[in-house]
């Protein structure tokens, strides 16, 4: 079986995590039987430079074209110059996923048991943490109308959130339907004594859970969330939320795991899915060799599951990790006393030798 995977590394480290990345899909294909063609395309500041637009016409042929997208990330001090459609986020990953309709975003949060102790909290607080966050990713604030005027003795900004019932109740039972595959407890994050549109999400979502009887739910206000997130995390199965709040509370979740560079995610709606890991384009450590690509693999692993449905290579995949952190390689976000530093490109492949060997 033959899948074309379209590849669009971006800016900053974007190029060094999604090179290992596809270095153990291969793998992967390898030791499973499959055949994976990479196709690369342009995106973010590197499309900007290369072509005048952030998100080139032929970037987004070849993703709808292809059977899954492996994005890497956009941006960087380089390009916030730029008026707001060519910069690489508005210009280019927000339209992306909008074109692909990705409306479901699953950013599972982890944490190896190897890694019990990379994270800032206190070991007993998070081993065998397993959150899944499902962030609503094409509504929202993210894309309303905004504007920005004159006023006398400055200017004046309007942004504007809105939610529709069907765009809640679509990502709404994504989550329940994930929830029932696991420990069957859902969180509805909100800020519904404060804002009508989360005012709607809670009826919506309430009124899902009826469809949902085997799974218990629960709402939180999303501040209250923040603060349970570093209390008690384990007490979270899926966490549901709308986009700016999925955003901030998963690279919250990240941090319990160990390191923004170990999360994953998929973005599903009904057609290609788009699979990145959660992290920016970390300009601060881009070109050293020293990001963490386990979260650009780790998104392959996902991809192999929902985009391909080849849950035993999926599985591989992210024992193949479980076992290059048991074994003690670590990149420096992760780096513990008494461990060996590797590179990005030594990690991808030490995790890539491991799935071609024996997952
Ligand atoms: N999906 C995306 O393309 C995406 C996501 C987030 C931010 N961004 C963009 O990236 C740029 C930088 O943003 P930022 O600095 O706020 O966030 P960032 O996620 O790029 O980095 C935050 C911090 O985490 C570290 N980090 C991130 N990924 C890492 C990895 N894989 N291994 C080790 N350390 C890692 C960075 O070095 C930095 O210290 C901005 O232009 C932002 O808009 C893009
Ligand atoms: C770069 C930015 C637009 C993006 C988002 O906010 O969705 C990023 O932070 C993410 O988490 O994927
Ligand atoms: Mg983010």
């Amino acid at each position: 079986m033959r899948y074309k995977v379209a590849v669009l590394p971006g800016d900053g480290i974007g190029p060094e995590v999604t090179a290992q990345a596809t270095r153990v899909l291969a793998a992967a294909g390898r030791r499973f039987g499959y055949d994976f063609s990479f196709q690369e395309g342009l995106i973010g500041g590197a499309a900007y430079d290369a072509t005048g637009h952030p998100l080139p016409e032929d970037t987004l042929s070849l993703c709808r074209e292809s059977d899954a997208v492996l994005l890497g990330a956009v941006g960087g001090p380089r390009w916030d110059h730029l008026p707001v459609h060519l910069r690489p986020e508005a210009g280019a990953l927000l339209p992306l996923r909008k074109a692909l309709n990705v409306y479901a975003n699953l950013r599972p949060a982890r944490v190896f048991p190897a890694l019990a102790g990379a994270s800032t909290l206190k070991p007993e607080i998070v081993r065998g943490l397993d959150i899944l966050v499902v962030r609503e990713l094409t509504g929202g604030l993210y894309f309303g109308d905004k504007r920005r005027e004159d006023i006398p003795g400055g200017q004046r900004v309007v942004e504007t959130l809105v939610y529709t019932t069907e765009e809640i109740r679509r990502v709404a039972r994504r989550a329940f339907e994930l929830a029932r595959k696991r420990r069957k407890k859902l969180t509805s994050v909100d800020k519904a004594n404060v804002l009508e549109s989360s005012r709607l999400w809670r009826e919506v979502v309430t009124f899902c859970a009826g469809d949902y009887p085997d799974v218990m739910v629960n709402h939180m206000l999303v501040d209250n969330c923040a603060m349970q997130l570093v209390r008690n995390p384990k007490q979270f199965d899926v966490l549901l939320t709308e986009n700016l709040f999925g955003d901030i509370l998963s690279d919250q979740a990240a941090q319990l795991t160990g390191s923004l560079g170990m999360l994953p995610s998929a973005s599903l709606g009904d057609g290609v899915g788009l699979y990145e890991p959660i992290h920016g384009s970390a300009p601060d450590i881009a070109g050293r060799q020293i990001a963490n690509p386990i979260a650009a693999i780790l998104s392959g692993a996902l991809m192999l599951r929902y985009s391909f449905g080849l849950e035993e290579a999926a599985a591989a995949v992210e024992e193949a990790v479980t076992a290059v952190l048991d074994e003690g390689y670590r990149t420096p976000d992760i780096m513990e006393p008494g461990k060996t530093e590797v590179s990005t490109g030594e990690m991808g492949r030490l995790i890539a030798e491991r799935v071609e060997r024996n997952g």
